[in-house]
């Protein structure tokens, strides 16, 4: 008779020992993360985030002092999985080299967030001075576009893959004295929807955040000054501006299965800004 019964619950124990075990398995695991300009601010929050889920992560970005202190902080909060790579998303040679000394060290590549940016002069776009705005698009947009061509077939040789565009609220609506910069988050936001479209016929999902003001060093301008600090927060319903790690469960989200259905896709997280488009 309790033969009986242990042999009828057995079917159960294998199901919920795999229930078990598959719940220890992390969303991300055996998945390998590039994240650009990830040794600060959005992009760190973004790298530990996917390294906490359970992904190899890549973080890089132009100071190799910087890469070498984000990988430390990463590696002392007990993450085993770290590659630091010096990358200026401009150049060729290091966006080459990204790619090749990931896939040398993790064997292949599932994930790309594309989360470089400038911004170097504030102002009107029809105040934006030529080469400020090609440098603006050359970081901001067309970086984002040559390092998609680069880990494509890395994703295809893995039959999948997941691309995640950091663009802005300021994409939707400029961003007053912000007026190159917003344009470029635009064209962002377009490109991941071309991107998606492409791609949609190999597995491969892109999708793009659009923050709305995150408390980094880049908006400092925006949040460095009291004056200008309380005129912002009135802009935000929230009447905060955001941590960088409220941008980071968004990505890891979208570049999950738990997304696996999703691409071509804008997402806002701006404690209420208005979007238009
Ligand atoms: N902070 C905000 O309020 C906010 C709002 C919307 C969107 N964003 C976007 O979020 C992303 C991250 O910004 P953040 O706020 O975390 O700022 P941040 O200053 O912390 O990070 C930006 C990083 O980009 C790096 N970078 C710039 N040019 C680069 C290049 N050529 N190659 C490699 N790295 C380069 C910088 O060194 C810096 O580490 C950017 O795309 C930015 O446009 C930020």
């Amino acid at each position: 008779m309790l033969r009986n019964i242990i042999s009828k619950a057995s079917p159960f124990t294998t199901f919920a020992s795999r229930s078990m075990s598959q719940a220890a398995e992390k969303k991300l695991s055996g998945k390998v993360a590039i994240i650009t300009a990830s040794t600060e601010g959005i992009g760190f929050a973004i790298a530990r985030r996917l390294a906490q889920d359970g992904a190899k992560v890549v973080v890089s970005s132009r100071r190799g002092g910087n890469v070498t202190r984000a990988v430390k902080e990463l590696e002392d909060e007990g993450f085993t999985d770290i590659l630091g790579l010096q990358c200026n998303v401009a150049k060729e040679k290091d966006r080459v080299n990204l790619i090749e000394q990931t896939v040398a060290k993790f064997g292949g590549i599932d994930i790309l967030v594309s989360n470089a940016a400038v911004n170097p002069a504030m102002g009107g776009v029809l105040d934006c001075p030529e080469p400020v705005w090609d440098k603006i698009f050359d970081v901001n947009v067309k970086s984002a576009m040559l390092i998609s061509q680069l880990v494509l077939p890395h994703m295809r040789a893995r039959k999948g893959g997941a691309i995640v565009y950091v663009a802005s609220i300021g994409g939707y609506h400029p961003i007053d004295n912000l007026g190159a910069y917003s344009v470029s988050k635009t064209t962002l936001l377009g490109l991941c929807k071309a991107v998606a479209q492409q791609l949609a016929p190999d597995n491969i999902r892109a999708n793009a955040i659009a923050p709305g003001i995150v408390k980094t060093r880049f908006s400092l301008p925006l949040h460095g000054n009291e004056e200008v600090y309380k005129k912002m927060l009135a802009t935000i319903p929230m009447g905060r501006m955001a941590e960088p790690r409220e941008m980071a469960g968004l990505v890891s989200f979208l570049v999950s299965d738990d997304a696996s259905y999703i691409t071509g896709e804008n997402f806002i997280a701006a404690g209420g800004m208005p979007s238009r488009l």
